[in-house]
């Protein structure tokens, strides 16, 4: 892996929540490093904290019930999460933020608190108009009206909205899902950013759509050299988009690694899984992982996953959390079944010998090394405690881009 300096560093952070039912410890001890013109994916299901991160280095998190706990985040080296105003300052002029368009994803997957910080992009109104909301994403009120919309045509005009000199003069809500999405692209990059973050941005697009907008912002990227971090819980999107990925499991890193390491061949059980999962990434034929989260208010000892391991071994995995381990390769892998300095060839026959999904059989009754052969039952049987990532979006293809 030939790295470069960079851009953004996040460095053992760690983000609690105060709920209901206690202190939920949510964020344990995570590193992320985005390189210099680099797109890097957080991968993960439902729950693992991606969003939580994404918040934490967008200036982003509710304090309370959030808190900090420990952690740096370093912007081109600048410390950031000791000093708002810093922060402030480096969102206003290098960062831009593409968040879910609000009016597709209000739905029931979505908590009502997601769904206020989506619709705080549009300051709460669903009925402004564009220049009003470049106003307000600009924090130039006063910005000069010309220059506003010969730069946003510009842009408009790249992320081939057709008509854009129209669009400027009607509301979101007049146009289409795929339409609006562009538009929020279109108000990252007016700040010209040179950090772009995404928080699942085509998820509620259907599929067609999704790759429209990721061609797009593709070339965004690649037309300014931007650098971004992308939050999916969608292979198929990472593996269009990334460079490298992070997997994330109950706020915890898993696994890093370039986009074929991971996607190709996962070493973290967790990781095996979730791409396995995913019938068309991979010509393993395995199931799906067995489980739900952990309750973050008590979360498991040692290895979060370990409930939920194939390859959980007693007295180790139970007990000691893993460090993250690295390959000669580069890659990182936080799992006892490895050790540092391995090849890829190594640790790929480790995996291939050791981590096997199978349903059903509870950590407590596995033996330590001797995987069991039932492999009966497939992912899906087991509604609702299967690990479930897509290689699709979930929305089907009747919600197109009119
Ligand atoms: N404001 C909050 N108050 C309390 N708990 C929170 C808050 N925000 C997030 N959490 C908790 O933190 C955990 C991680 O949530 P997060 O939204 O980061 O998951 P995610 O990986 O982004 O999931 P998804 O793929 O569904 O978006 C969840 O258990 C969630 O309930
Ligand atoms: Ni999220």
């Amino acid at each position: 892996m030939s790295r470069t300096d960079p851009i953004l560093e996040l460095r053992d952070l760690e983000v609690h929540f105060d709920t209901f039912d206690g202190r939920a410890r949510v964020i344990n001890d995570v590193d992320i490093t985005v390189d210099e013109g680099e797109t890097v994916a957080i991968v993960g299901e439902s729950g693992c904290g991606k969003s939580v991160t994404a918040e934490t280095i967008m200036g982003m998190l509710p304090q309370p019930p959030g808190e900090i706990v420990d952690g740096e985040l370093y912007y081109k080296g600048e410390e950031l999460l000791g000093d708002q105003t810093a922060h402030e300052r480096v969102k206003s002029e290098s960062m831009g933020m593409i968040f879910q368009d609000p009016m597709t994803s209000l739905s029931p997957v979505f908590t009502v608190g997601e769904m206020m910080r989506d619709v705080l992009t549009y300051q709460g109104k669903t009925n402004v108009g564009w220049l009003e909301i470049v106003r307000n994403v600009l924090g130039r009120r006063d910005a000069d009206e010309a220059e506003m919309r010969d730069r946003s045509v510009e842009l408009l005009d790249q992320l081939q909205i057709p008509d854009p000199e129209g669009v400027l003069d009607r509301y979101p809500i007049e146009l289409s899902g795929g339409m609006r999405q562009r538009v929020l692209i279109a108000m990252a990059m007016l700040g010209e950013p040179e950090f772009l973050i995404a928080d699942e941005p085509t998820t509620a697009l259907d599929v067609t759509v999704q790759d429209q907008i990721l061609d797009l912002l593709t070339e965004q990227i690649e037309r300014e050299n931007l650098s971004m971090l992308y939050i999916t819980h969608n292979l198929g999107v990472a593996r269009r988009i990334a460079d490298r990925i992070y997997v994330m499991y109950a706020g915890e890193i898993a696994e890093v690694g370039t986009r074929d390491e991971i996607l190709d061949e996962p070493l973290h059980p967790y990781s095996r899984g979730l791409v396995d999962s995913v019938p068309k990434l991979t010509e393993f034929d395995r199931d799906g992982i067995e489980g739900l989260l952990p309750d973050y208010t008590d979360p498991p000892s040692g290895c979060r996953f370990h409930p939920r391991c194939p390859a959980a071994m007693s007295g180790t995995c139970d007990v000691e959390r893993p460090p993250r381990y690295e390959l000669s390769s580069g890659q990182e892998v936080a799992c006892h079944l490895y050790e540092d300095g391995l090849s890829r060839a190594e640790a790929a026959e480790i995996a291939a010998e050791e981590i096997e999904f199978d349903s059903g059989a509870a950590f407590e009754d596995r033996p330590t090394s001797e995987p069991a052969q039932d492999r009966s039952s497939v992912k899906g049987e087991s509604a609702g405690t299967t690990a479930s990532i897509d290689a699709q979006t979930p929305r089907s293809a009747e919600d197109t881009d009119e």
